[in-house]
């Protein structure tokens, strides 16, 4: 496959190098810097799924890629509408957009811009960030993507293209990841916002870890709490999970050994890094009240972490 990584950061370049080392061939979109560095050294990857390097084209300039198949799109949330309209360069008609990021606004913001016919919802389950330039680290998490074709709430889903499958069997055989198709682009963007939610928000207000997030009644309550407001404005949204998100989640992390893990909002905030809270907990407090939804946990976790954010953007 031809795939440009639009974002070659924490995730993007982890998941742009896996594919690389499998023969795919890859180009990264970086800046600063970090893209000087992968020029000069090529991309070091620190993994517990096993370490790598590789040498992969790289570039600032998304006119400069040429055409590609697939377009993983790992900016930041906020970096998404200036990005998204830099793509055109690189899309065929039948290419895609495969967005990895956090939130539940970023697939629409792209479908302004390249058409919902090519873009594809993700979500991705990692803890992975920029060490140093041209160095990323991996430090846990499945390293699992679950995507599918992007769509209206109120269309049926399309069928799933030869694309998908090509980037299913590419992700089967690449060590140190896997990835998942799922029939419900909606409700798989909102189990992971309302996942995303609450370990951001506890591991960013509290600043602990998981671990003690956990082992601390008051905490872990809220923890649930978050999750509970977010599926509820998912909800009214119209999203119909065919699952519950929260005991699934809380079932999942009783038992995951994660106990060191924050999250990426939380590694933003403390190295004082721009922080995507617009589009994690400020989005949740956009859709709660355009639906009339009381979301009053998510609400003052966004407002304890806005100075934090202010601050980090200026
Ligand atoms: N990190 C993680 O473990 C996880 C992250 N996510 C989500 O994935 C998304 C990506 O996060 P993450 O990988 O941590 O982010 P990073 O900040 O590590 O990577 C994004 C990279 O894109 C670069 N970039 C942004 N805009 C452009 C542009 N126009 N041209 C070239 N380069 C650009 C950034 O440069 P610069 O730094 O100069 O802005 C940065 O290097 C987020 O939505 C996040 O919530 C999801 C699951 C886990
Ligand atoms: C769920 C979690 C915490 C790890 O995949 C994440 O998405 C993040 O840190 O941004």
């Amino acid at each position: 496959m031809e795939i440009a990584v639009y974002g070659a950061g924490g995730v993007g370049a982890y998941y742009g190098g896996r594919l690389a080392e499998q023969g795919h061939d890859v180009t990264l979109i970086a800046r600063g810097e970090h893209l000087d560095a992968l020029r000069s050294d090529g991309l070091t990857v620190e993994s517990v799924a096993g370490d790598f390097a590789v040498d992969l084209p790289a570039t600032d300039d998304p006119t400069a890629v040429g055409e590609v198949d697939l377009v993983l799109f790992c900016v930041k949330s906020f970096d998404t509408a200036d990005a998204a309209a830099a793509l055109d360069a690189m899309l065929r008609p039948d290419s895609a957009v495969l967005s990895l990021q956090n939130g539940v606004d970023n697939e629409d913001v792209l479908a302004d811009v390249v058409g919902t016919e090519r873009v594809w919802g993700g979500v991705t389950y990692i803890f992975s960030t920029i060490k140093e330039p041209g160095v990323v680290e991996h430090t846990g998490g499945p390293a699992e993507i679950v995507f599918a074709e992007y769509h209206d709430i109120d269309d049926p889903a399309p069928e799933r293209s030869a694309l998908a499958d090509a980037l299913l069997g590419a992700c089967e055989a690449a060590t140190g990841m896997s990835a998942d198709y799922t029939e419900d682009v909606h409700a798989t963007l909102w189990d992971k916002f309302a996942l995303i939610c609450a370990q951001a928000g506890l591991t960013a207000t509290t600043r602990h870890p998981f671990g003690d997030i956990r082992a601390t009644e008051e905490t872990w309550a809220l923890y649930r709490r978050v999750m509970e407001e977010v599926v509820a404005i998912a909800h009214a949204e119209g999203v119909r999970f065919g699952w519950d998100p929260v005991t699934k989640w809380l079932d999942a992390m009783e038992s995951m050994d994660n106990e060191e893990n924050y999250s990426s909002l939380h590694y933003d905030l403390t190295h004082g890094k721009r922080m995507e809270l617009d589009a994690l907990h400020g989005s949740a407090v956009r859709h709660a009240r355009e639906h009339g939804v009381d979301a009053p946990a998510v609400e003052t976790i966004d407002a304890i972490l806005r100075p934090q954010a202010d601050a980090n953007e200026s």
